[in-house]
């Protein structure tokens, strides 16, 4: 399916939530959807889920519009951060709703993941933890296998173990059949290296929308001695440094070739910490 974000503005009074933003997103990619508190980023799932109107501009999916479309909103599954479900619903009768719902609704995955989560099918939702919500929240999220499958910080209470399971199993079956996945998470240093696309909302506007592996490729970690270092990193934009026993380490923007040639020594940075500086960074 082909996303098209055109223009899109929210105000809430006079705040704006989103702030004319476009892009496109056309390819079944898992994408990183990053800013500080308050950027708008959940703003822009709810439009894209048809949960709510924009004030201006438009999101267009495969051409139409989502608000009030039941044709487009079975094809996308927004799971938040809490409240996904009424508290009266058992689990099962939670899954049930949403096997009608959606059409590609995967029985048998759904199984497996009550099982691997210890979800009691009888137990009522408001009777589960904070962690058991979340993850019944994600198993519905996989299950759905939508085409457009959006997690907007979905595993409030889940352990790390309890992540780890949901970040494979989502893995396996985007392997299995690749979709849009949109994923949006504080939680950079878990996720980072399952993003193929990285997009960053700041104060309502998109700051950044790049390649994960271009983000990797267009920085570089030096290390050696001090002077060597403040050297090679005078005419760049440093993430961070920092100095040991005389010895220094810095992340910068550049290319590692450059660096090598330089007689320093050079590695990747990792995605985590690119990204958390890039959010930062936009929002400084
Ligand atoms: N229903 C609402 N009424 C008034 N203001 C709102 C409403 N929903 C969001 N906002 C405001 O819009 C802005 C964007 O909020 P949004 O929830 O989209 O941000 P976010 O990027 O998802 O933040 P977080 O990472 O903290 O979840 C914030 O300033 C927020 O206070």
């Amino acid at each position: 399916m082909k996303i098209e974000v055109k223009g899109l503005t929210k105000k809430y009074g006079n705040k704006h939530a989103l702030d004319n933003i476009s892009f496109n997103l056309e390819e079944p990619k898992i994408y990183g959807l990053l800013g500080r508190n308050g950027a708008g980023k959940t703003t822009f799932m709810e439009i894209l889920a048809g949960q709510i109107l924009p004030s201006g501009g438009e999101i267009l999916i495969d051409g139409e519009k989502p608000f009030d479309n039941r044709k487009l909103t079975e094809s996308i599954c927004l799971i938040k951060e809490g409240a996904n479900f009424k508290q009266d619903l058992t689990v099962k009768n939670v899954l049930k709703i949403y096997s009608y719902f959606y059409p590609n609704w995967d029985k048998s995955l759904a199984e497996e993941l009550v099982n691997e989560y210890n979800l009691e099918l009888k137990a009522k939702v408001k009777s589960l933890s904070k962690g058991m919500e979340s993850s019944l929240g994600i198993i519905v999220g996989l299950a759905s296998k939508a085409p457009i499958t959006v997690f907007d910080e979905p595993y409030i209470g889940l352990d790390a173990a309890a992540r780890k399971k949901f970040y494979d199993i989502l893995l396996r079956e985007y392997e299995e059949e690749p979709r849009i996945i949109i994923f949006s998470t504080h939680l950079i240093d878990e996720v980072s290296l399952m993003f193929e696309e990285v997009l960053i909302i700041q104060d309502g506007k998109l700051a950044l929308q790049e390649n994960a592996d271009v983000l990797r490729s267009n920085a570089v970690a030096v290390s050696g001695t001090i002077d060597q270092v403040e050297h090679f990193i005078s005419d760049k934009e440093v993430i961070m440094k920092k100095q040991i026993a005389g010895m220094m380490t810095a992340y910068v923007f550049g290319h590692m070739e450059s660096a090598i040639e330089t007689g320093l020594q050079a590695e990747g940075v990792p995605i985590q910490e690119l990204m958390i500086y890039l959010t930062e960074r936009k929002g400084a």
